[in-house]
């Protein structure tokens, strides 16, 4: 029986998902799921120099997420309770594949695999799609300081990487609906239509999913 689903929003760095899967937590009235970043010790490290700091900051993301969805899995999915979170755990192989290198990134690929592959996935995930342009817009509106020297072509590869890896979870979990999201139009923070519009799409298609179980 799987008539409660479990929801990831994602995106590059500074699309909205944390945005819009708290308005949609609180709209829809479901738990939130929202990845550790402020309390990461290595995240400002990390942009001073990728290199140095790559492999201690994609282990702690993936052992952070792995944590969590294992929670999830018993707390929520487990009891058919409905849930979302800011992020799919693919995301640690987005970012890996490129910050990690030779040896350090074929040992990440197995522990990744290891510790992920059993783990509960999401039935429908929420993607933004932005331009380069955006997302430099929102980081620097977000005012994180580490991010503000961010390198523009890592950013730029992410939105590529962004984009091949929802086309192969659009094959390989099948199961997974993947709803779109036009990130430079659809602005969900000032325009409530563009909100309401978000949560009566995603409400329907929840619906249409219990009908069909
Ligand atoms: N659709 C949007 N229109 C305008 N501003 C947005 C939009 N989505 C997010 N923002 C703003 O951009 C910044 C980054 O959003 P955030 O949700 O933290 O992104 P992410 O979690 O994807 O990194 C925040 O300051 C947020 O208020
Ligand atoms: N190298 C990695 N960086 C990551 C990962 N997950 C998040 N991040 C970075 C990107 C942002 O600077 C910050 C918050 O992420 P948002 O996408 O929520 O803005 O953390 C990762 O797995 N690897």
């Amino acid at each position: 029986m799987k008539q409660t689903p479990f929801i990831a929003v994602e995106g590059a760095i500074g699309a909205g998902k944390t945005t819009l899967a708290t308005m949609l937590a609180q709209e829809m009235n479901i738990p939130l799921i929202k990845e550790i970043v402020e309390e990461n010790p290595f995240l400002g490290k990390f942009y001073e120099n990728i290199d140095e700091w790559s492999f201690q900051l994609e282990m702690f993301f993936l052992c952070n997420r792995y944590k969590q969805l294992e929670d999830t899995g018993l707390q929520y999915i487990a009891n058919h309770k409905p849930v979302i979170s800011d992020y799919h755990i693919y995301k640690n192989l987005i970012f890996s594949e490129r910050t990690l290198k030779g040896v350090q990134r074929d040992k990440y690929r197995q522990i990744y695999h290891l510790l992920t592959d059993d783990l509960p996935k999401p039935d429908i995930i929420l993607y933004i799609r932005a331009d380069l342009e955006t997302l430099l817009y929102r980081i620097k509106k977000r005012e994180r300081v580490f991010e503000q020297s961010m390198d523009t072509a890592y950013l730029g590869q992410l939105i590529l990487d962004y984009e091949e890896a929802m086309a192969s979870i659009a094959i390989n979990e099948p199961s997974t609906q993947i709803i779109t999201i036009d990130g430079n139009l659809i602005d969900f923070v000032e325009n409530k239509e563009h909100f309401a519009q978000i949560a009566s799409d995603l409400k329907e298609l929840i619906h249409e999913r219990i009908q069909h179980t």
